[in-house]
């Protein structure tokens, strides 16, 4: 579970100060996807990047499970980033020279060295979720080999390898066409449910709105709740 407990930041603007987040509460349950919506400039990847203690809030507080999150220094936040957290961003950040195998085994070489009962597991669980994004074909390809839904499924699988329990993406489907941007929510939906992570998608394109569990819409930094607009007769 991911907790967001009335967030507030803000950036240095000129001489003033600009609110990116303005007492922002949000919460979402293990299996459950919820979309943050809204329009540019509104706070949606600053909230993300609070979500995954990339930055520290100026206020608030963000709870994963039972940790206090923003409470922890730089070192600690990064173990619970590599924990617990899952990341996708807008664009697939591959390591060109890697296979898409590869891309998930090197997660894992980063951090924490683990036992050697857990390293020799890497390769088997990046081969499994591989085939859980469609990709097992294609497991010795390097990103240039890859069309621009295969990297962004790459770099969900890569997302996961650490098992986490929340799931933070933003703008997944930016860069692709309308049916494979489909296919890039579905798969993140199945896999919230079969993984049981709690997810917050960064998302601007509402035809996938009907599909999320919660809806939330970020306008000047607050959060409202999303009226779908009215269907026309
Ligand atoms: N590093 C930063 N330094 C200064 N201001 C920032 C920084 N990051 C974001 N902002 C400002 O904070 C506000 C929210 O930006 P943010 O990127 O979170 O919005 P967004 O809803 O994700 O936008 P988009 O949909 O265009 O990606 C904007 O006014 C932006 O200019």
């Amino acid at each position: 579970m991911i907790r967001l407990d009335d967030l507030t930041l803000s950036f240095p603007d000129g001489d003033g100060r600009v609110t990116a987040v303005d007492h922002v509460s949000l919460v979402a349950r293990p299996g459950t996807a919820t979309a943050i919506t809204g329009p540019s400039g509104s706070g949606k990847s600053s909230l993300l990047a609070l979500a995954s203690t990339l930055i520290r809030p100026d206020a608030g507080r963000v709870l994963i499970d039972d940790v206090e999150a923003s409470a922890l220094n730089r070192n600690e936040a990064a173990s619970l980033r590599r924990e617990r957290i899952g990341i996708v961003f807008q664009q697939s950040n591959l390591l060109p020279s890697l296979t898409a195998q590869e891309q998930l085994e090197v997660m894992n070489e980063l951090g924490a060295p683990g036992s050697r009962a857990r390293r020799s597991g890497i390769p088997a669980r990046a081969a499994e979720l591989l085939d859980a994004v469609g990709l097992s074909v294609h497991r010795g390809k390097r990103p240039h080999q890859l069309s621009g839904g295969q990297r962004q499924r790459v770099n969900i699988a890569r997302a996961l390898m650490n098992e986490p329990r929340v799931l933070l993406v933003d703008e997944p489907t930016s860069a692709l066409d309308q049916e494979r941007g489909a296919e890039i929510i579905e798969l993140i939906l199945r896999l919230t449910d079969e993984l049981d992570t709690a997810t917050l998608l960064v998302t601007h394109d509402l035809v996938h709105l009907p599909r999320m569990h919660a809806v939330v819409r970020m306008v000047d930094g607050r959060l409202e709740p999303w009226v779908p607009a009215p269907v026309a007769a």
